[in-house]
């Protein structure tokens, strides 16, 4: 359930007709739910109950200052894979000391960065890793909290693109090489062990992923301890998968609670979780407008203005978002359309095989747009990006502004 419904067959954002939003802001557009937004986050951090929690949401699932300024104000921690996504929280009123910091190449400047503003950990993923982060704390004379990012070999059971904890994938430390990796940190003097995380994959449908990760990490916590290594946090990513299609993920609450049982008794140990698909998601939509129906020889195709430098998904990962009418009165026939952007690129399509009754003008809905959306649209074939647009309640906030073409294009230009 989102806040995206329709009312007397028109879309509604909220209580913002999504028509009136396509015609204040062209198209096309994307369009964010606030309350839907504040509901995913709560639904994560109430199921985890009583144990010491953070949810430290994804930003890289979407980095709009206006949906990181509304989980700021729910008290939200942040997980960050870079510089500019620190400055981004800051700026939305994040707190640096809720932030999380992934990634397997942070640069120096991004770790002196994250040390002056105080976040909370580093994600660790390797040895040299470890040893840059020292010598930059070092430099700056004061102690780098860290964790080390675990691989724990389960199969996620996703796209391969997105699977993350197998041993053939590049991040996170190796199960066997994890106990040398901690004292190897134990020895640096300006390292500050407080953590472990891991993140197995995004897009995951199942629960036991989850929980065998959970508990091959709690193993390890157990045999640290034994060393007198003691950790005051365990960080299980994110990856929580959202219904697109037919997929049955776990509901969040479902999901939460279940490792938090598993952390029963460890109230020391504080649980991370790092959503961001599952909170973003289904809080977006993507609305485009339709330019032309084309007969192809086999196929009808509907021509719209946007395409896979909008949204990037369909292309990358074949994945397959459901595509709507934003107001259902229409004349047009029903028919099966490929919905196809302008671009040059036989993969820009939207969706394929498609039944929908269109015409000209008519708006459609990408829904579940509000993740892996904006944050990977590019200026390919030199377009615009879209605006993007937080609707709270019967107001529709303009949180970026559709690029000017005069951005892109600076009119004219002599060779030097
Ligand atoms: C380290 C880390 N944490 C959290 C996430 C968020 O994943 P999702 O959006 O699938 O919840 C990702 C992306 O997969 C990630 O790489
Ligand atoms: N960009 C991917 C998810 C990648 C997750 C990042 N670790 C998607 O659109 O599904």
């Amino acid at each position: 359930m989102d806040h995206f419904e329709y009312r007397d067959g028109h879309l509604y954002a909220e209580d913002v007709a999504v028509a009136d939003i396509a015609a204040a802001h062209q198209t096309p557009v994307y369009v964010y739910s606030r309350a839907t937004l504040e509901r995913h986050w709560h639904a994560f951090d109430d199921a985890v109950g009583t144990h010491p929690h953070l949810i430290c949401y994804a930003v890289k699932a979407n980095s709009n200052l206006g949906v990181l300024s509304v989980l700021a104000k729910l008290g939200s921690g942040f997980d960050i894979v870079s510089g500019g996504e620190l400055a981004r929280v800051i700026e939305a009123g994040g707190d640096p000391a809720r932030v999380v910091f992934s990634g397997v190449g942070k640069t120096s400047a991004e770790i002196r960065y994250a040390l002056e503003q105080g976040i909370l950990c580093f994600n660790v993923e390797s040895p040299a890793e470890l040893h840059r982060i020292n010598a930059v704390a070092a430099d700056l004379n004061v102690k780098a909290p860290i964790s080390l990012r675990i691989n724990p070999d389960v199969d996620a059971k996703t796209h391969p693109y997105i699977s993350t904890g197998l041993k053939a994938n590049k991040f996170g430390i190796a199960r066997e090489q994890a106990l040398q990796t901690y004292e190897l940190a134990a020895t640096l003097e300006h390292l500050n062990i407080v953590g472990m995380d891991c993140h197995i994959g995004s897009q995951l449908t199942e629960l036991a992923p989850f929980v065998d990760a959970l508990d091959r990490l709690l193993t390890l916590v157990d045999e640290l301890a034994d060393k007198g290594i003691h950790l005051q946090h365990l960080d299980v990513g994110g990856g929580l998968g959202v219904p697109y299609q037919d997929e049955t993920p776990p509901h969040p609450k479902a999901y939460a609670a279940a490792l938090a049982e598993r952390m029963a008794g460890r109230e020391a140990l504080t649980l991370i979780l790092e959503p961001g698909r599952a909170i973003a998601a289904n809080a977006g939509i993507m609305v485009t407008q339709v330019e032309f129906i084309k007969e192809g020889e086999d196929k009808h195709f509907a021509i719209v203005d946007a395409a896979m430098n909008d949204l990037i998904r369909p292309a990358l990962y074949s994945a397959w978002q459901n595509i709507i009418r934003v107001d259902t009165h229409t004349q047009a026939p029903l028919r099966v359309y490929d919905v196809v952007g302008p671009i040059c690129e036989t993969g820009d399509f939207l969706g394929r095989d498609r039944e929908l009754a269109v015409a000209p003008g008519d708006l459609l809905a990408v829904r579940s747009a509000g993740a892996y959306g904006f944050v990977m649209a590019s200026n390919y074939n030199s377009r615009c990006r879209p605006a993007e647009i937080l609707v709270d309640k019967a107001q529709m906030r303009v949180v970026r502004e559709r690029e000017n073409q005069k951005d892109l294009w600076k009119g004219e230009y002599k060779l030097p």
